[in-house]
């Protein structure tokens, strides 16, 4: 069973996953993998053809660890990288350009929970920066909230991490570059996420973690080691920490 509630933590910052966290699991894997994947050869043949992002083909071919690549050989890779859910950086990169598509044109929403935004707002009113931390690239994670089923909701962040610029959510290294960039002490820092290993990186690097699962969630109702889990943010009691210079970081897309 998960802990009914989590803190009060004395917080300059709050840094939130995305995917099972903020949002739903089965948005990411039934909505958004699929609508990606389903247009990943059309896409990769439009580059080849126009020699568009040939930059991020590049990188596919560099992660694959095979520069001689072909047209077919990236289209695949990027696929079984889907397919497996991969964290690869460069599937990222052209996820979040397909799914731009999808957000311009009406056909995709990014997913929040119900109380997701007053949650935002409680912290910002409390003087708390908020930011994310996801896989997706900073693109597709402000396309997230810019088009979410409850509306613009970028206003209530304050930036956007990803695996380029933070590293991967395993790392506790990916931590202590947030911490740096935003200018805030570790140990003022809290960071929920549905992801075990994610909150074990986070600790190690002086944060604070809570665990989030959502009611449903297949993995079970906690995220198992010595962290909190709540099921809801309405549950994470955040109070504001006193900063030395009392400004906040932004770090925009
Ligand atoms: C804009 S987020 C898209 C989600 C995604 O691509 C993913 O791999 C989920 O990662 P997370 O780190 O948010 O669990
Ligand atoms: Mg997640």
């Amino acid at each position: 069973m998960s802990d009914a509630e989590a803190g009060p933590y004395a917080a300059e910052a709050v840094v939130m996953d995305i995917e099972g966290t903020i949002g739903s699991l089965a948005h990411v894997r039934d909505v958004l993998f699929p609508y990606a994947r389903r247009r990943l050869a059309r896409w990769v043949g439009e580059q080849w053809r126009t020699g568009r992002h040939s930059a991020l083909l590049r990188d596919v071919r560099a992660f694959a660890g095979d520069p001689g690549l072909d047209e077919a050989g990236i289209a695949g890779a990027l696929a079984a990288w889907s397919d497996a859910d991969v964290k690869a950086p460069p599937l990222k990169g052209v996820q979040a350009l397909i799914w731009a598509e999808g957000y311009a044109d009406g056909s995709l929403q990014g997913h929040v929970y119900p109380e997701v935004p007053e949650s935002l707002d409680r912290w910002r009113r409390a003087g708390i920066a908020r930011y994310i931390y996801s896989s997706g690239t900073r693109a597709a994670q402000h396309n997230w909230f810019a088009h979410s089923n409850l509306g613009d909701l970028t206003t209530l962040l304050d930036g956007y991490f990803d695996l380029d610029d933070a590293g991967g959510k395993r790392d506790p290294e990916s931590y202590g570059t947030i911490a740096h960039t935003i200018g805030v002490a570790p140990e003022t820092i809290v960071f929920l996420s549905d992801v075990r290993e994610e909150l074990d990186a986070a600790v190690l690097a002086g944060w604070h973690a809570v665990g989030v699962r959502r009611p449903g969630d297949p993995r079970g109702a906690t995220v198992g080691g010595r962290h909190p889990t709540v099921c809801s943010l309405d549950a994470v009691h955040l109070m504001a920490a006193d900063r030395p210079d009392n400004s906040t970081a932004t770090v925009t897309s």
